[in-house]
């Protein structure tokens, strides 16, 4: 089975150029692509427009945190410009994120709604330090929970966190997974990785591969890698 599209290239450069250059080499019947906030601090929303002008999909991972009227504006204005997804913080509370759907509601194709909800490059000692006393797992679940109560489409999580989250989520609640590692690559600042193939067979719906793909002295070669990995998965 032709698992269509679930990958989503991170293209985290520090320039436009560099990231058409990538964009190039990708297929936009086969990926789409993540722009996060050193790409789009640097190229902005331009950029955007030039990646969606070749076909692609635009998952905007701009992590909006902030307060419910300021949130509600910056998802309207990413709407605007067309995106896929977008990201917000599920830590923002149940206020944020109704205002963040508010934001999006009256776009012609409304972009779907995840929140963050424990990144993947965190571990349970760094909760500790924040004060949450609670495991890693039971707080993603009760951030993921708020997330479908709060009228997101979806969260993002580790694919480790996938099978247990499924338990408690509904079927079409999109589950999306950063810290992706094929095996033998380095995790570098990701903590809870798990290969292509794990997270297919886990239930992610997305993939979220950065680094693997975009630092492989042939990005082509290692993409197509992780493709014929998850289509035999
Ligand atoms: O919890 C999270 C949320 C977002 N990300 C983003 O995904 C990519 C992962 O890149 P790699 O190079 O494959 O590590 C990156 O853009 C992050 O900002 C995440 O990793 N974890």
């Amino acid at each position: 089975m032709e698992h269509n599209k679930r990958i989503i290239v991170a293209l985290d450069y520090d320039n436009a150029d560099k990231a058409i250059a990538m964009v190039h080499q990708l297929d936009p019947a086969r990926c789409r692509v993540k722009i996060g906030k050193e790409l789009f601090t640097y190229a902005g929303p331009d950029l955007v427009r030039q990646v969606q002008d070749k076909g692609f999909e635009v998952f905007l991972d701009l992590k909006f945190h902030d307060i419910p009227n300021t949130v509600r504006k910056a998802c309207a204005a990413a709407a605007d410009l067309g995106v896929w997804m977008l990201t917000v913080h599920a830590s923002g509370g149940e206020e944020m994120m109704l205002a963040a759907r508010e934001g999006v509601a009256g776009a012609e194709h409304a972009p779907k709604l995840v929140a963050v909800t424990v990144l993947t490059s965190m571990q349970e000692s760094d909760l500790s330090q924040l004060g949450i006393s609670r495991s890693l797992e039971e707080q993603v679940m009760r951030l993921a929970s708020l997330s479908q109560q709060s009228k997101m489409d979806g969260v993002v999580c580790s694919a480790k966190e996938v099978v247990e989250l499924r338990k408690l989520l509904s079927e079409n609640f999109a589950l999306v997974t950063p810290g992706i590692r094929p095996s033998g690559s380095a995790s570098g600042d990701q903590k809870r990785v798990m290969t292509p193939r794990e997270a297919i067979q886990s239930g992610s719906n997305y993939l979220v591969v950065g680094r693997p793909i975009t630092q492989a002295r042939n990005p082509e070669a290692a993409l197509n890698a992780i493709f014929d990995e998850i289509n035999a998965a």
